[in-house]
């Protein structure tokens, strides 16, 4: 039956929770069961990160329960993974309306500790998977809100537009992933246009994985001509590392929503922001409305302008306030 628990984060922090108690054993697990057809988060094997990111998609693999030890759970990794599911799913049923990642309440199901030392994090098509991190690049990716607000939000966009994972409709992935992201960590300043900020590099402060404010001030090595991500259409990488460089071009569709929700000058293109609250319904709604599997980034443009339309009408035959943000933001950023 359902017991409140409780555990430590991998922040040292200490998080109470729902789980259930196993009648014959008196053993909890990670279940929470106060969020549609629940929150369940599990512990991997041993097994090297892609074999068990493929069996857990082919064969629904989940890896073993997470025991607790009177009424305690002892691995922080899996407290982050349970209580951060939970936050994602409380943002986009409170903020979006929506029932978890399908919309019909589907279960959460987490895995933690895959791979060995593995600096990264995934989405299989079914549940989020997440890595320790080595310690140094990264620590456990379950402690990062925005990283599994990102997860999370391809399992929303399989479940919506279902962008094909490659090119320019998977660039588009990666951001409306990063976008939705930051929005469900909804932290303030520049913190919330970083992505992974928590878990990145624990010995240097203030940086991140990402930057959607400024993209081209984090590093990316010899996939760009700079070396730094795209903060503009002409820049793009346009190779076939990186799926076509999904992780990459990501940054050009992440600077616009950064114009559109704060504003700015961007290559001599200006933009009067209008807040996160609009822009998240904005960027939503053009996911679960106008994108599709192909859509590129032109198509991205069109369906954030008709989203706006939708929820910020033309005044007397003039485009609205957020209208013209999505323009000029797509505009500044090369996008037509
Ligand atoms: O893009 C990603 N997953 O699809 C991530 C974002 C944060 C972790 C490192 C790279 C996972
Ligand atoms: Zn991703």
């Amino acid at each position: 039956e359902p017991v409140q628990a409780r555990g430590m984060d991998i922040f040292g922090t200490l998080q109470s929770f729902q789980a259930v108690k196993d009648p014959e054993t008196g053993t909890h697990y990670l279940f929470d069961g106060t969020r549609s057809e629940g929150v369940h988060t599990f512990k991997a094997n041993r097994m090297p990160e892609n074999a068990f990111i493929i069996l857990s998609a082919l064969l629904g693999m989940t890896g073993f329960e997470v025991e607790s030890r009177n009424n305690f759970f002892y691995d922080p990794s899996a407290v982050s993974a349970h209580v951060n599911a939970g936050k994602v799913y409380d943002y986009y049923n409170k903020v979006h309306g929506r029932d978890s990642l399908d919309g019909e309440g589907m279960k959460l199901v987490s895995t933690v500790h895959i791979g060995s030392k593995w600096n990264n994090a995934a989405w299989n098509g079914k549940q989020m998977l997440y890595g320790d991190g080595d310690g140094t690049r990264m620590i456990s990716l379950s402690g990062g809100l925005d990283v599994i607000g990102h997860e999370m939000t391809h399992g929303v966009i399989t479940n919506t537009a279902d962008l094909i994972y490659e090119n320019e409709s998977g660039a588009i992935n990666e951001s409306i992933a990063d976008i939705l992201g930051a929005f469900a960590e909804n932290k303030t300043g520049e913190d919330l246009w970083l992505l992974g900020e928590d878990i990145w590099t624990p010995n240097t402060p203030g940086d991140g994985l990402r930057s959607m404010s400024d993209p081209a001030s984090v590093y990316i090595g010899g996939y760009t001509e700079s070396g730094y991500y795209p903060d503009h259409y002409s820049k793009r990488y346009v190779g076939e590392l990186d799926k076509g460089g999904v992780h990459i071009n990501s940054s050009i569709n992440n600077k616009a929503a950064h114009l559109i929700t704060d504003g700015g000058t961007h290559y001599g293109v200006s933009v009067t922001g209008i807040g996160k609250t609009k822009a998240e319904k904005i960027f939503y709604r053009a996911l679960t409305h106008y994108l599709a599997a192909s859509s590129d980034f032109s198509q991205m443009r069109q369906a954030a302008i008709q989203a706006a339309k939708d929820l910020h009408p033309d005044q007397n035959g003039q485009p609205s306030a957020e209208v013209k943000a999505v323009i000029a933001a797509y505009d500044a950023v090369g996008v037509n």
